[in-house]
């Protein structure tokens, strides 16, 4: 395997994010709070995953976290929403406006053409919880990772892919049960119920995921776009199909038939389709 030597893309605040031989690390860097997000920190979320998504470079997308806490000396991977962060009618920001826009970060995970992997090192909670169901792949510290979901304790509720699709993913009276109790769940209890790919000892838990998306990197770019959309489609609904879609409009555009119907457009005649109706 390559050596890692992560290279700093930008300075965040909230998040660190690194790049190194095809992969990139986008980590909550907030570990006093457990990683708790606010509208800063989601901010930067969407600006690095933007950043990934765009770089041709780039094929697998890691989402980690920083720590331990300098405080207590405990790991997360993110406590969802920052409680501190939220006024009378939601999430304030600097600007004074109430928003949180991790549904945004949520969509841009669930859509960019690349993996993603959660890597949970430890808490994993509310918001932070529905993070990793989105994610395309989950691996968690064998010693660390808890998985809680606190929402029906804040008057919160993920009502798509961290309610739903968690069900999808573990069955509709495990998902309620996660919900409904708000219980502590260890990386072997996760993995049990099939929404985490592997638990990993601590130590390794980064290179292993570095690993991991390694290998993905050996794969077909295009199959594996692929694959994402079309697994998501089932779930996604139209917005699924558009993406599909939207992938094979692009392979479509490389055909012979595609550069006869632009350029007859451009010529102003009619078009002279290869006769291959293929079956
Ligand atoms: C995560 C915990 C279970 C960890 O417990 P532990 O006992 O280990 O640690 P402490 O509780 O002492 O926390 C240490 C330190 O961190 C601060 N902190 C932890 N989490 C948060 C947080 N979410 N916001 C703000 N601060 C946090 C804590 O106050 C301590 O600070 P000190 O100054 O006292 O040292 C436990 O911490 C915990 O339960 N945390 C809260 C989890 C939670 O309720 N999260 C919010 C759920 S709602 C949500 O995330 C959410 C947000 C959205 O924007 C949504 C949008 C759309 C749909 C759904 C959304 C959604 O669900």
């Amino acid at each position: 395997m390559s050596e890692i030597k992560w290279i700093k893309v930008k300075d965040f605040e909230d998040i660190t994010y690194n790049k190194c031989n095809g992969v990139a690390r986008i980590a909550f860097n907030r570990p006093n709070v457990r990683n708790a997000f606010r509208p800063k920190t989601t901010k930067e979320l969407y600006e690095a995953f933007y950043d990934a998504q765009e770089d041709i470079s780039i094929g697998v997308v890691l989402l980690s976290a920083e720590g331990p806490s300098t405080k207590d000396g405990i790991y997360s991977f993110c406590s969802g929403g920052d409680q501190k962060a939220r006024g009378h009618q939601g999430y304030v920001g600097e600007d004074g406006y109430h928003r949180l826009n991790i549904l945004e970060v949520q969509r841009l995970i669930r859509f960019m053409p690349k993996a993603v992997i959660a890597v949970v090192p430890g808490w994993a909670v509310g918001g932070g919880h529905s993070l990793h169901v989105v994610c395309d792949l989950t691996l968690a510290s064998k010693e660390n990772a808890i998985f809680k979901q606190t929402d029906a304790d804040v008057t919160s509720f993920d009502g798509g892919y961290g309610s739903a699709y968690l069900a999808k993913m573990v069955g509709q009276k495990k998902a309620r049960e996660i919900f409904f109790l708000g219980r502590d769940y260890s990386a072997q209890e996760a993995y049990d119920m099939g929404m985490v790919n592997a638990v990993i000892p601590h130590d390794e838990l980064e290179t292993t995921a570095y690993e991991w998306a390694q290998e993905i990197l050996e794969k077909s770019p295009t199959s594996i776009r692929m694959l994402k959309f079309a697994m998501n489609l089932t779930d996604d609904g139209m917005v699924g199909q558009q993406v599909f879609a939207g992938e094979a409009t692009r392979l479509a555009y490389m055909t012979e038939e595609a550069k006869e119907g632009r350029d007859a457009f451009l010529e102003k005649r009619k078009p002279n389709f290869p006769k291959q109706w293929i079956p």
